[in-house]
């Protein structure tokens, strides 16, 4: 059954290869008949699309001053549907919400968090279809990716509804004979989330799976970009009996820096965690310093991808795929810098280029489409502007290298250069895109002083099959998370987070509760002692 709806009656279903494909273009493009045509979803439950509103206290709500703003379909470049613009009042409504709901679900045992937890969790699963759909439309992600986005961002829902009931404390012998120490975990309070556009449902259910699991409530800013994802899931809290007040989502795109304000100098919220850019988590970080805020900020990287000689060339060229091509480049852990010893660099760059010449780009809902459209074109400037950097400063580009007209403003060739040199803006700054910059090295020494000179320390990534150096460079390597002859490190079950200016706190694994947690030690005077007679 189609997906699909028809705006007009004339759009063919049909796809055909690009007439303006010509005939050395290094990629198959799949596009519509018409790329004109206006694609839009049909959702098997369409009432989860929630337009105009926002979830605030267990009600849908318009923005106070009636303002919304525009939610565009980056594959097309056509309007999904707006969002509300909320502003301050707004978010300290949603605050206010949460903090009047905190008493009693602090309250709630363990077991009944997780119940509701794991409901929202089989809700995810029943909609994922819906949900997935609505990932690729605002996103862009190809459909294969979004359903794949959704299993993992359930299955945090998951992980955490498996933590709530087992929340520990410790007994510490004290130091003097009459007194006993015992910790006990509490929930933090009101939580304010903020998260990116690039998982639209993974980054927030991430933050408000360890949240709720620990008896916390939240006020959730959901991405401009993509805000109906979120919408969605609010929509299944509330069928999964989520108490009202304890999850709320509001939206902003020109509010973004006001609502920001409030959410990070409330008193009343004790608790921000935020994903996005470097940049943004510093100016976060000095707005909660206001009131001493514990903060969790999982921020940019730029990871290093190693392949030594003796590394299984096709298992790190099929790791190198997986980590820089993830979302078409558009992830935190994508490898951003791919350095290559010199022994097999040139059968590395081959191998590579070829395997990426075999994908297929399109709209995300196009059958076979392997990679999509990035968010915007400010996405795509940044994109050119590393592979015309880098090609002014003496690198060769053997795949790709161009923007996609001919698909739509938001479409880049996936590209892959050789010849990179620390000097160009790739080595420094995070591309976020579809590119692949291949580096040439010979010793481990050389390789580890320039993977470690970023100023940020996500996550990296090396092959080899020596035991001894697979144990040194997982050491030396300067990064929050490595990944060891794989390209994939992405597990609601492993400590997600970084080092340096990637921010700090881990999400998902046994840690992520502690995020959302305080540490209470009650000791006891007067105790011991002699049994009386
Ligand atoms: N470490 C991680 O887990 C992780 C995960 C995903 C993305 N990221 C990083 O996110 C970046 C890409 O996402 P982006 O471009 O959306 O990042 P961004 O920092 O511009 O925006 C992230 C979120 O913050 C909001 N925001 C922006 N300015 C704000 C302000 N002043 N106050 C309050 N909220 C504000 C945005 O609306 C969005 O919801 C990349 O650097 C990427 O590496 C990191
Ligand atoms: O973009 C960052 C998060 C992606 C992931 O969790 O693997």
């Amino acid at each position: 059954m189609s997906i699909f709806c028809r705006t007009t009656a004339s759009i063919s279903r049909t796809f055909t290869r690009s007439r303006f494909q010509p005939s050395t273009l290094p990629f198959t493009i799949l596009r519509p008949a018409s790329t004109m045509s206006h694609r839009v979803p049909k959702l098997n439950d369409p009432s989860l699309l929630k337009t105009d509103v926002a979830y605030v206290n267990g009600e849908w709500v318009k923005a106070k001053s009636g303002k919304t703003f525009e939610v565009f379909d980056p594959s097309s470049g056509k309007l999904i549907g707006t969002a509300p613009e909320m502003d301050a009042e707004d978010t300290q409504k949603a605050i206010d919400a949460a903090a009047a709901a905190f008493p009693s679900f602090r309250i709630k045992t363990g077991r009944e968090r997780s119940k509701m937890l794991r409901k929202w969790y089989d809700l995810m699963v029943e909609n994922s279809e819906d949900l997935a759909r609505l990932i690729t439309w605002e996103n862009g992600k190809p459909l294969a990716d979004a359903k794949g986005e959704i299993t993992y961002a359930a299955n945090f829902f998951e992980w955490f509804s498996e933590e709530a009931p087992r929340i520990y404390g410790d007994t510490i012998p004290a130091s003097i004979p009459a007194n006993r120490i015992v910790t006990i975990k509490e929930p933090v309070g009101v939580c304010g989330l903020i998260t990116p556009w690039n998982f639209p449902a993974a980054m927030i259910t991430r933050k408000i799976g360890p949240a709720l699991a620990a008896g916390c409530t939240v006020v959730a800013k959901s991405p401009g970009e993509t805000p109906f994802t979120s919408l969605a899931l609010a929509e299944l809290a509330h069928r999964a009996g989520i108490p009202k007040g304890v999850v709320n989502i509001v939206s902003a795109l020109k509010n973004t820096v006001e609502m920001g304000e409030v959410l990070t100098t409330s008193p009343i919220v004790k608790k921000v965690s935020f994903t996005g850019s470097t940049g943004v988590g510093k100016i976060l970080m000095k707005q909660s310093s206001t009131t001493l805020k514990k903060l969790s900020f999982e921020l940019g990287g730029n990871a290093p991808f190693i392949v030594f000689d003796d590394a299984d060339l096709d298992v790190a060229v099929a790791g190198a795929i997986t980590s820089k091509f993830r979302s078409s480049g558009q992830t935190c852990v994508c490898a951003n810098r791919i350095f290559i010893q010199s022994g097999i660099y040139d059968s590395f760059a081959q191998k590579f280029a070829a395997k990426v010449k075999e994908f297929k780009v399109g709209g995300g809902y196009t059958e076979g489409v392997t990679h999509g459209p990035l968010i915007h074109d400010r996405a795509i400037r940044k994109v050119d502007s590393h592979v015309r950097d880098a090609e002014k400063k003496g690198a060769k580009v053997i795949q790709g290298g161009q923007k996609m007209p001919e698909l739509g403003e938001n479409f880049f060739q996936p590209t892959v250069i050789t010849g990179m040199t620390t000097e160009m803006a790739l080595a420094t700054e995070e591309t976020f895109g579809p590119v692949a910059g291949l580096f040439k090295f010979d010793t481990e020494e050389e390789v580890i002083r320039i993977a470690n000179s970023a100023e940020v320390g996500l996550a990296g990534y090396f092959f080899s099959k020596d035991v001894a150096r697979v144990s040194r460079i997982a050491e030396a390597l300067e990064v929050g998370m490595v990944g060891v002859n794989t390209g994939l490190i992405s597990d609601p079950a492993a400590p997600f987070g970084g080092v340096k200016e990637s921010g700090f706190g881990r999400e998902g694994s046994k840690y992520g509760i502690g995020e959302y947690q305080t540490i209470k030690m009650i000791t006891y005077g007067g105790m011991g002692g002699d049994l009386q007679k």
